[in-house]
């Protein structure tokens, strides 16, 4: 069995080792361009599109959550991967870890008004606040997929009242589900804070702006952990001087890395870090692919296949 890679940043010897040791038998090597001999599997993070193109492969599994990026450069190559050829992407494989760490803390962060005992202690104040109810802290969480529902279920453990609006409804217990626009106004309604874990797809860019920001309660904050491209900035930004969201966390970014003139560095309720919410393990991700190529190979059900007519 031959394997390509291809990942810009990655070391590419160590998943060679990782994935030859995972699959004994296989043949890994680092894709470079130039290189058309045979292949059966591709590994892949934004692929040059004369990587993929005009391969007879068996399936390309992407090295990430989000397969925005190569469902993109597909609308622009169509030839680069055919239908017929599945696309596989990273489900779990430790980012739900990852991400339940990164939203409880900051979640606990807004609840427990470090934010404002930052700004008391700038002006050496000191001064104990009122606390915040859980009851007047609901967690709704957009995108109930894979990670959402790791997010929903952490934060359910902290006692707080979570909902989440998805496409399809889901049946979990202590969780309110909605779905689908129609019931996203009510989501909206007792939502204090947002958090954001959707695909980008069509339906899904730029979904997190004035006017859904307008339905939230006031002093409502929003985490951004999915993909820049799902909120408009502006609006964002002037949400936060009207009063409607009083702190944004944002890992993600319309334009990466964000551009130093971007006002976003500067605001003083808004957090940010560099797109790190939820990274690759390679360990893990190669125990999937390794799992995944075995049960393809043996003709057996395996999970993680994108629908490219929904787009995630
Ligand atoms: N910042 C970071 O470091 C990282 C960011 N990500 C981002 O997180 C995203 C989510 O990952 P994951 O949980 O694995 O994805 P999933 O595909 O498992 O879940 C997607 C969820 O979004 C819902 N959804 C999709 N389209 C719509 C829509 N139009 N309206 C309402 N709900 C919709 C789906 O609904 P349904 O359940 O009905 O299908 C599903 O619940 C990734 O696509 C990626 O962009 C991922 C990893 C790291
Ligand atoms: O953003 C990262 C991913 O895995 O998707």
């Amino acid at each position: 069995m031959e394997i390509i890679f291809y990942h810009p940043t990655f070391d590419a010897a160590w998943w060679i080792a990782a994935l030859e040791k995972q699959l004994p038998g296989a043949r890994v090597r680092e894709w470079k361009s130039g290189d058309n001999e045979s292949a059966d599997y591709a590994l892949v993070w934004h692929p040059p599109v004369e990587m993929l193109q005009g391969r007879d492969l068996k399936a390309v599994f992407a090295l990430g959550a989000g397969v925005d990026s190569i469902l993109s450069k597909l609308k622009a190559h169509p030839e680069m991967l055919p239908q017929s050829i599945p696309l596989f992407r990273l489900e779990d494989t430790g980012m739900g870890l990852q991400m339940q760490e990164y939203a409880v803390s900051q979640v606990l962060h807004w609840f427990r008004r470090f934010d404002d005992y930052q700004v008391l202690k700038q002006e050496t104040r000191w001064q104990p606040l009122d606390e915040y109810s859980r009851e007047e802290f609901t967690i709704g969480i957009m995108g109930a997929g894979v990670l959402g529902s790791k997010v929903a279920e952490s934060l359910l453990a902290w006692g707080f009242p979570v909902r989440v609006w998805s496409r399809s409804p889901k049946n979990w217990p202590n969780v309110k589900s909605f779905a689908g626009s129609d019931e996203l106004s009510e989501f909206l309604r007792e939502t204090r804070v947002l958090i954001n874990l959707l695909p980008n797809t069509a339906e899904t860019v730029g979904i997190i702006n004035h006017s859904l920001l307008e339905q939230l309660q006031d002093h409502s904050y929003l985490l951004n952990l999915a993909r820049g491209v799902h909120v408009n900035e502006d609006d964002l930004l002037r949400a936060l001087e009207n009063g409607k969201l009083k702190g944004a966390m944002l890992d993600v970014f319309s334009r990466e890395p964000l551009p130093v003139e971007s006002p976003l560095w500067r605001h003083p309720r808004v957090a940010m870090t560099p797109h790190i919410a939820a990274v690759t393990r390679p360990q893990e991700a190669i125990t999937y692919i390794g799992k995944t190529i075995t049960g393809l190979e043996n003709g057996e059900a395996v999970t993680g296949q994108v629908d490219r007519s929904r787009g995630y």
